[in-house]
């Protein structure tokens, strides 16, 4: 029998994605304001987003040296004498999740394997450290979310959930799984504390009317006005379920919710390939269907953003026409463009 496409590839990404998550677990109660830096575009980045990154890219190129990394964080803050405290706090914490440790020298080199510019040829790998850093801070949702993209499509994707409950029905029970896909071979998910994965899809609902809808927490990520219009729209009566991080492909793909929302706030945001390959892969290997909000495919081929693309709207296959008209009509009603 021959081997499944891009075995070593999942069974890899499996590995490195289980060690950052155990790396943001472990630091979680111990972060400390000043080990938060506010980025440029004032979003924050912690300790925990450049170790888990360091992580990542290390067994990535322990498996794969010759595949570019996309990856969301780079060096820029480590260095120097004024990244010097920052710099030991992610080094001590990347080793806990390493069998060879890395040096100060080979962390930034390391950190900095992930600044890849994209684009439409060959392998690369999309990661984000941890998507959700809000999230993470306020102890909710986030995502560790590796993909490999090959060509411009997407192939693989695995993210690691830590916060996220394995059964939504059980709120207060098991948290921590893992979402796994391959194109062409389906979605699963497995528990951090098991290595049995469970084949999982979206739920087939028959009448928008029993849906619910997902989106971000933070209001300036998603136009959250817009969706309530849509929902009404289109009969939904449920309030929106509000979750940071891919997550919320992860929560639609396994039946927790059937609609993923996420409208431009602004004209001029560009969303980024790592906060979408994975999730995007999971929902369409799940029995989904993931577009723009004007229907377009997501497009992984244009670098390091989706700058060909607006917003995000994912939702069971069989829905998805109707639901983009519906977000068409409310985002560009006539006479406005
Ligand atoms: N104005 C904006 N519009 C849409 N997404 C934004 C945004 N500003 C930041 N983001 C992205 O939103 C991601 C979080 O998604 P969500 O809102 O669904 O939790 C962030 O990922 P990071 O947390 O990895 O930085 C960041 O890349
Ligand atoms: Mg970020
Ligand atoms: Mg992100
Ligand atoms: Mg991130």
């Amino acid at each position: 029998m021959s081997a499944l496409a891009y075995a070593a590839e999942r069974a890899v990404a499996i590995r490195a994605v289980l060690a950052a998550s155990g790396v943001c677990q472990r630091v979680f109660t111990k972060l400390v304001n000043g080990e938060t830096i506010t980025k440029k575009d004032k979003s924050p980045v912690t300790i925990a987003d450049f170790s888990a990154q360091a992580v990542v890219n290390t067994f990535l190129h322990q498996s794969f040296p010759a595949d570019p990394i996309v990856g969301e964080e780079d060096s820029k803050d480590l260095r120097g004498e004024e990244g010097r405290v920052m710099r030991e706090k992610v080094l001590e914490l990347a080793n806990t999740g390493l069998d060879s440790p890395l040096t100060e020298e080979t962390l930034i080199e390391t950190i900095d394997r992930g600044t890849f510019a994209g684009g439409p040829n060959g392998r690369m790998w999309a990661l984000d450290p941890i998507d959700g850093t809000k999230g993470f801070l306020r102890g909710e949702q986030f995502a560790v979310c590796l993909a490999l993209i090959v060509d411009g499509q997407v192939q693989v994707g695995v993210m690691g959930c830590p916060n996220l409950p394995v059964d939504a029905k059980n709120q207060n029970g098991e948290k921590g799984c893992l979402f796994i896909t391959v194109k062409g071979q389906g979605a699963f998910q497995r528990n951090f504390s098991s290595s049995t994965e469970t084949p999982i899809s979206m739920s087939d609902i028959q009448s928008l009317a029993d849906a619910s809808f997902c989106e971000s927490v933070e209001s300036g990520h998603s136009n959250q006005s817009e969706s309530a219009k849509i929902a009404q729209l289109l009969g939904i009566t449920k309030a929106p379920v509000r979750m940071d991080s891919q997550c919320k492909y992860c929560s639609i793909s396994r039946g927790d919710a059937e609609v993923y929302l996420r409208l431009p706030v602004s004209a001029s945001y560009e969303e980024k390939i790592w906060d979408h390959a994975s999730g995007s892969l999971l929902v369409a290997e799940a029995g989904g269907i993931v577009s723009d909000v004007h229907g377009k495919p997501l497009d992984f081929s244009k670098g390091r953003t989706l700058a060909t693309n607006s917003g995000v709207v994912a939702t069971h296959a069989e829905i998805h026409g109707k639901v983009i008209e519906v977000v068409q009509k409310v985002l560009f009603p006539e006479g406005k463009l």
